[in-house]
């Protein structure tokens, strides 16, 4: 039987990347700090994905158990598995490294020549290049040799939305029926992972900006819109007709600059863009807002979900109203449990909102910064 070591316990790791190893044959160890879910799993030995959506249906997850991955325990489940998968949240793929780096090292001592992926299940744009940079600035010269030689590192786009839930049992999940998980071909090592549910693709690219830019842009918008009017949840905050329409036309115009950059068939896209906000009306997810709209630093990054799509779409000379509206709603975000949405407000309250905008997001454009301050004031 193959070996899975999952990163990352929580909501993903057990209700989609977890879920579908065990789905497919894995053996599924989940390696996490959370010592009472890593119990749990280890006494159960099972958790049940409830999914919950136009038809609802449970699934039993079977052959898994749990390391606490920091301990030495955790260095010898990675050297003795095929496949590593991650879903810790992107700031903690540093703080893994150097635990995968010394099980790459274990499997060179022990004269392991099988090929050995990992996959970094993250919401980001090549979140796997990422992990591989952060275990290599752990590996001596002959474990980046062996690495180079057999470990396959390869990027991903991850889409089923997945929130905490208060279950009797504690290891279940709800889960909305869809799910996608794209995985790069050329970064893999050896014979293709057989996961059912995982697509294997040459353009990465595309597929993850598809979905951070798409979902995750009007997910974010949804959510920054909804908190601003004390409107606790998705489903909630997308039937408000105000909120809808900002929301779509936030999509399209992103979905404008992809067409553009990626030639994507407009129908197709449109029905994406319809499918999405169909997942967002799903009642039964009950995903709060603080969860969708967490970390406001990094969705403002140059990079992420509000400005990179802005870019885009402003590159080819195209409207960009609506995502400068969620820009604005963004920079609103204040959560005193949430440390990024604090040091948001701070930055605001110490050097003015432009300054603040200007910093975080990265933009140099003039009009767009003054567009989203003009927003943000708006929405005061
Ligand atoms: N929840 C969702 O719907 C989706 C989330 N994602 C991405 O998946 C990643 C995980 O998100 P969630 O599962 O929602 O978060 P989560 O908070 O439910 O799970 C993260 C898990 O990582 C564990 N962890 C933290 N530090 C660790 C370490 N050093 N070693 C091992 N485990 C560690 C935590 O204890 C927690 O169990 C994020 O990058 C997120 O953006 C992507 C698509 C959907
Ligand atoms: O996990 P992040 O990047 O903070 O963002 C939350 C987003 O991730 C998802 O959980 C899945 O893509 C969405 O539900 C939401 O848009």
């Amino acid at each position: 039987m193959k070996k899975a070591v999952q990163f990352g316990a929580g909501n993903i790791g057990r209700g989609f990347i977890g879920a579908l190893l065990s789905q497919s044959g894995y053996q599924v160890v989940f390696a996490d700090v959370a010592e009472a879910i890593i119990d749990k799993i280890n006494e159960d030995k099972t958790y049940t994905v409830h999914v919950m959506d136009v038809d609802c249906k449970d699934q039993k997850i079977e052959n898994i158990s749990g390391v606490n991955s920091t301990k030495p325990e955790a260095i010898d489940e990675i050297a003795s598995a095929d496949l590593v998968t991650t879903a810790v949240g992107l700031v903690i793929l540093p703080r893994i490294a150097p635990t995968i780096a010394q099980a790459i090292e274990k499997r060179m001592e022990n004269g392991v020549k099988e090929p050995m992926n990992m996959i970094a299940c993250e919401n980001a744009i090549r979140g796997t290049s990422q992990l591989k940079k952060a275990v290599y600035e752990n590996l001596s010269d002959a474990g980046k040799a062996y690495a180079d030689e057999y470990v396959g590192f390869a990027d991903c786009a991850v889409d089923r939305i997945v929130p905490p839930v208060k279950s009797e049992n504690f290891i279940d999940v709800v889960v909305e029926e869809y799910f996608e998980w794209d995985v790069e071909k050329s970064g893999l090592k050896g014979e293709f992972p057989q996961i059912k549910g995982m697509t294997l693709v040459d353009d990465l690219m595309a597929y993850i900006e598809r979905k951070l830019f798409t979902l995750n842009t009007g997910h974010c918008i949804t959510a920054y819109l909804g908190n601003l009017r004390g409107i606790p949840t998705i489903d909630k905050a997308i039937a408000d007709e105000e909120i809808f329409g900002i929301v779509s036309a936030a999509m399209k115009e992103s979905g404008d600059g992809l067409i553009k950059k990626y030639g994507f068939d407009p129908e197709k896209h449109a029905a994406y863009i319809k499918k999405i906000i169909s997942r967002f009306k799903n009642p039964y997810l009950q995903d709060d807002v603080t969860r969708v709209g967490r970390e406001p630093l990094r969705k403002l990054s140059p990079t992420d979900r509000l400005i990179k799509p802005m870019m885009t779409a402003a590159g080819y000379g195209l409207p960009v109203d609506h995502l400068v509206i969620g820009a604005g709603a963004a920079l609103h975000y204040d959560n005193p449990n949430d440390k990024q949405s604090v040091e948001l407000q701070e930055k605001i309250g110490a050097q003015g909102v432009r300054a603040a905008a200007a910093e975080i997001t990265g933009l140099t454009d003039e009009g767009l910064l003054d567009a989203i301050v003009a927003e943000y004031e708006k929405l005061n």
